[in-house]
């Protein structure tokens, strides 16, 4: 007797209860500040084991059987995900490593028209804490940025011998356009670093693409001039006999020839220069993109750096999105600066991404004349990426 009423109990009282959806848990998800479900937790540790068992460029099953083996994994830490498109290539290879290694990215979506299983499965062994994932081709654009809050792209042509940025635009104006339409469909909110040349025209595109998908943040976009800095605070610290770490030199204006405009009025720490360390530093600034295309003599350009310098920049953008404060960069942006609509300068980045602009700042008559020039080159510039897409 007895027994047949616990049986009823357990069968119509207690098994109905402990199948029903579990209570939010305080945990955090990678997008900050939003909650998940014990559920969503146990998918979400599936999914993180999943992505390190199954071969990279095939889509995961965001829950079941493991497969292979049975694998007990910590969840993941929060933080955000980020992708890289053309994350194959010369700056896309170290660029993922050294993102992998950055504690602040919980996902890292790998996006190429090529090659990206083997570099998947090779960054994917790393032991930090970000999940990787690769996709191959358009077909996967798609799925490689629904989520992301960050998304880079150093995907494009680079330069040879004797070329110079501009004579990129012909093959990357499409491949830029392509990915932008993407963002726009998929991630319409992501911050969007693009890395690939001429940055003073792809930018502009970049614009006019999210302005025509109705979702154009101008908070939100960047061109990375980051390299410039890279390169200003290194040749200044040799010329000074310093360390280049505390060097900071503001690089405005845009990425291409006279466009790089170094203020050396207005390094940290103060110092002076003769006229001839002048001229040297804002040429070799100037053209430290060319010195690398014409040491690899036909093999591509800066790569190494590159991948150094976007890391740093994203890194910035990263923390200013997790709330830090202070956090100062110089970039290429939609601007009031100048009478031109973009133009390179140091940018507060926050929450929202680009929350203040600064202005340049006393210039001398050096950087006066050198902005005068600057400004006529990048506006020619920022015209051809514009009627490239209202055309
Ligand atoms: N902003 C800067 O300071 C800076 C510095 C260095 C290089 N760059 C530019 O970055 C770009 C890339 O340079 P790189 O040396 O890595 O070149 P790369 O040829 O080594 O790599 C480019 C990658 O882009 C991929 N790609 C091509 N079309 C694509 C598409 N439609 N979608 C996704 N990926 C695509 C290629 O498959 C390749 O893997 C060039 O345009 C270069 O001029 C900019
Ligand atoms: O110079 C190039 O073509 C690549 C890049 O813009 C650089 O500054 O190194």
């Amino acid at each position: 007797m007895y027994i047949y009423i616990y049986i009823y109990i357990y069968m119509y009282v207690v098994s109905p209860l402990a199948s029903e959806s579990p209570k939010p848990n305080p945990k955090f998800d990678n997008e900050i500040g939003k909650e998940k479900t014990m559920e969503q937790l146990a998918n979400h540790r599936i999914s993180r084991i999943s992505a390190h068992l199954q071969p990279p460029n095939l889509q995961m099953e965001e829950s079941g059987s493991l497969g292979r083996v049975n694998c007990r994994a910590k969840g993941a830490a929060p933080g955000f995900k980020v992708a890289i498109l053309g994350a194959a290539g010369g700056i896309g290879q170290p660029l993922a490593l050294l993102m992998k290694m950055n504690p602040l990215v919980s996902v890292l979506h790998l996006y190429d028209v090529v090659n990206t299983p083997g570099v998947t499965s090779d960054i994917s062994h790393m032991d930090t804490g970000a999940v990787v994932r690769g996709f191959l081709g358009q077909a996967q654009l798609e799925d490689a940025l629904i989520g992301m809050d960050l998304v880079i792209i150093p995907a494009g042509v680079p330069r040879k011998p004797g070329m110079t940025r501009d004579d990129l635009f012909k093959i990357n104006a499409g491949i830029v356009k392509t990915l932008c339409e993407g963002i726009a469909k998929s991630c319409p909110n992501a911050i969007v670093n693009l890395i690939s040349n001429p940055v003073n025209s792809t930018v502009p595109i970049a614009a006019e693409v999210f302005k025509k998908a109705g979702t154009f943040d101008p908070k939100r976009l960047f061109g990375v001039t980051m390299l410039d800095v890279v390169r200003a605070n290194t040749f200044v610290a040799e010329v000074l006999g310093l360390d280049p770490r505390d060097i900071d030199v503001p690089v405005v204006g845009g990425h291409a020839g006279v466009t790089i405009l170094p203020l050396l009025s207005q390094v940290k720490p103060p110092c002076s220069f003769t006229a001839q360390e002048i001229d040297y530093l804002t040429d070799r600034i100037q053209n430290g993109g060319t010195e690398v295309v014409e040491a690899k003599a036909g093999s591509g350009s800066a790569t190494l750096s590159m991948a150094y310098a976007a890391v740093k920049f994203a890194d910035a953008c990263l923390r200013g999105l997790r709330g830090d404060s202070g956090i100062v960069q110089c970039a290429f942006v939609a601007s009031q600066v100048t009478e031109l609509p973009f133009f390179a300068s140091k940018v507060r980045l926050g929450r929202t991404g680009a929350e203040e602009i600064y202005p340049l700042g006393p210039l001398n008559e050096y950087e006066r004349v050198g902005l005068e020039k600057a400004k006529k080159e990048l506006a020619a510039s920022i015209e051809k990426g514009v009627s490239f897409i209202r055309k």
